[in-house]
């Protein structure tokens, strides 16, 4: 459902394989996200694409037909009687206050809501939907109900203020009828909030269902101030994230006209993306695996050969995600991992380190390809729980393959200077290129976080050039298109390091990308790889890859 769908059926190029050796076998039948699209321009077509299924599934969803794209409700069994929507609302109120009050993040307190309500599939999904629709969607809802409102938003309750936002999605993000709307989250309002609640949530619902979506858009784009104001309500962005993003595009060489796109982008449900873990499973046999245990026609990847993607399911469903052969990783997560562990570089290429591991997702699939080439794998992590999940992630691989520490990755370039042949800094960013799976991270996030990461990013960085040999690769990522947390730290870290004596020679990742993928990144021109919601189906990941050509020390 969520192919590009311009070509016929595609086959699967497992990993490693040549790109554009014209020796595509079909031994999977299973069709690539993006067939037949073309460098660029054409992406931007897919990125449309995927846009519009995923709009029309969200829909269908919201009809209760399908559970939602981030799947991991979809196939949840019945447990106990069956229960009504009117519980697929309270679960979604319930998990929005936790969000809002307890700062707790939507994708870990839902499931244990949905489990705890006994929800079936059907309602599942419809919670699912709801909560991640009104999370992602909360600033153009907010807007529109400060225009139905005769008292500042900000003194309602919060509660109440949820009840709003929730009945809002569903009769403007969701094909459920406008009466039904209206009575099920008065019904709700009333017994979660009183009796006056529930007549202020009817009065001010009613005053929303009198226009449509389109309607209300066209009048918040004529009362904003400004175009960013405008886009930042109709997209549901925070302003300061709108106006760093579009420097972020034209930072990154793509046209400021983007913007808009890229914001729509992040408000899509991602798909479920699996990772096959090279040597542990193949694309081919974790496709057919998926589509037996969700009952999801599988499609390949359009940036990563290792990638099977369904428009919905439980991926917990899938024993090799269980077993941990595979997993669930954003495509772009899985290439930067491949270009970091595939990136060339001169002499021996057997010590790896994964600066900053956590949660393990690129470090399993490095200690994957780790282990197909005789490589050993240093997997760094700073905090215990994290350094745990990696443990986890990495279990299906031999243990003398991966060796898991907790530490300050700053200190590596001091505690093990040149020791190592390939090093991977994940730092930790914004998350700005990841909000689609994250749906109220936009809303947490300040400015002042990307300056402050900045600082670590840049000592993280620099930590890692000193602890690799000369001759070998540093590769440097983020889940942010930020300018400031991209070519900006890489750029002055360089320079830094080139007045210590440190030669560093910037590798073309957009070409190294290409090598990998099986179908070249929209950005694939550029030296430093950004890679983008609207135009490649990914999160925005950045990569860059610097091979040290000269140390003055070692
Ligand atoms: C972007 S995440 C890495 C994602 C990971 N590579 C994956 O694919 O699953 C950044 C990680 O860096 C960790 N971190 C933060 N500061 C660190 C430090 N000083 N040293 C090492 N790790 C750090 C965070 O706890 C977080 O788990």
């Amino acid at each position: 459902m969520a192919a590009a769908g311009t070509g016929g059926r595609g086959s699967y190029r497992p990993a490693g394989r040549p790109h554009g050796s014209g020796q595509q076998r079909g031994h999977a039948g299973i069709q690539r996200r993006g067939q037949g699209r073309e460098r660029g321009s054409a992406g931007r077509g897919a990125g449309q694409e995927r846009r519009r299924a995923s709009s029309e599934s969200a829909g269908r969803r919201a009809q209760g037909g399908q559970e939602p794209s981030n799947g991991h409700q979809g196939g949840r069994r019945r447990r106990g009687p069956r229960r009504t929507g009117a519980d697929a609302r309270q679960v979604a109120l319930e998990v929005l206050t936790r969000v809002g009050r307890d700062g707790a993040f939507a994708n870990l307190a839902l499931p244990p809501a949905l489990d705890a309500a006994g929800l079936d599939s059907r309602d599942a999904a419809l919670a699912t939907a709801l909560t991640y629709g009104t999370l992602r969607l909360q600033g153009r809802y907010d807007a529109i109900i400060a225009l139905c409102l005769d008292r500042p938003l900000e003194g309602l309750d919060d509660v109440v203020l949820d009840l709003l936002r929730l009945g809002a999605h569903q009769l403007l993000g969701m094909r459920v009828p406008g009466h039904a709307a209206v009575s099920a989250t008065v019904d709700l309002a009333r017994r979660s909030a009183g009796h006056g609640a529930a007549g202020l949530v009817n009065a001010v619902l009613r005053r929303i269902s009198a226009k449509d979506l389109g309607q209300w858009l066209a009048v918040l784009r004529e009362q904003a101030a400004d175009e960013v104001t405008a886009l930042a309500q109709v997209e549901s962005h925070p302003l300061w994230v709108v106006k760093d993003l579009r420097q972020a595009l034209v930072a990154h060489g793509q046209p400021a006209e983007e913007l808009a796109a890229l914001l729509a982008a992040d408000n899509a449900d991602p798909e479920v993306v699996l990772c096959a873990r090279p040597g542990l499973i193949a694309p081919e046999r974790l496709a057919k695996e998926a589509r037996l245990a969700t009952g999801q026609e599988p499609t390949g990847g359009a940036v990563s050969p290792c990638a099977v993607i369904l428009a919905g399911g439980d991926p917990g469903r899938i024993r090799a995600v269980r077993d941990a052969r595979a997993a669930v990783e954003d495509e772009g997560s899985q290439l930067v991992a491949l270009m970091a562990a595939q990136a060339p570089l001169e002499g021996r290429d057997e010590r790896w380190l994964d600066l900053c591991a956590g949660p393990g997702g690129k470090a399993a699939l490095l200690g994957a390809l780790a282990a197909q080439r005789g490589a050993h794998l240093v997997a760094n992590e700073i905090t215990a729980h994290r350094a745990d999940l990696v443990r986890s992630a990495v279990r299906a691989l031999a243990p003398e393959v991966v060796e898991v520490r907790q530490d300050d990755g700053r200190v590596y370039g001091e505690q093990e200077p040149g020791r190592y042949d390939r090093v991977l800094v994940d730092a930790p960013c914004s998350g700005l290129g990841s909000l689609r799976r994250r749906p109220e991270s936009r809303w947490r996030r300040s400015r002042g976080d990307v300056t402050e990461l900045a600082q670590l990013q840049r000592e993280l960085l620099t930590s890692a050039l000193r602890a690799v040999r000369r001759g070998g690769l540093v590769a440097y990522v983020t889940c942010s298109p930020h300018a400031l947390e991209t070519e900006l730290v890489v750029r002055d870290v360089l320079r830094r390091q080139e007045r210590e004596g440190l030669g560093v020679e910037v590798l073309h990742a957009g070409d190294a990308a290409t090598r990998i993928a099986p179908r070249p990144p929209a950005g694939a021109e550029r030296e430093m790889l950004q890679l983008w919601p609207h135009l490649d189906g990914t999160d925005a990941m950045f990569c860059a890859l610097l091979r040290v050509t000269s140390r003055a020390d070692r």
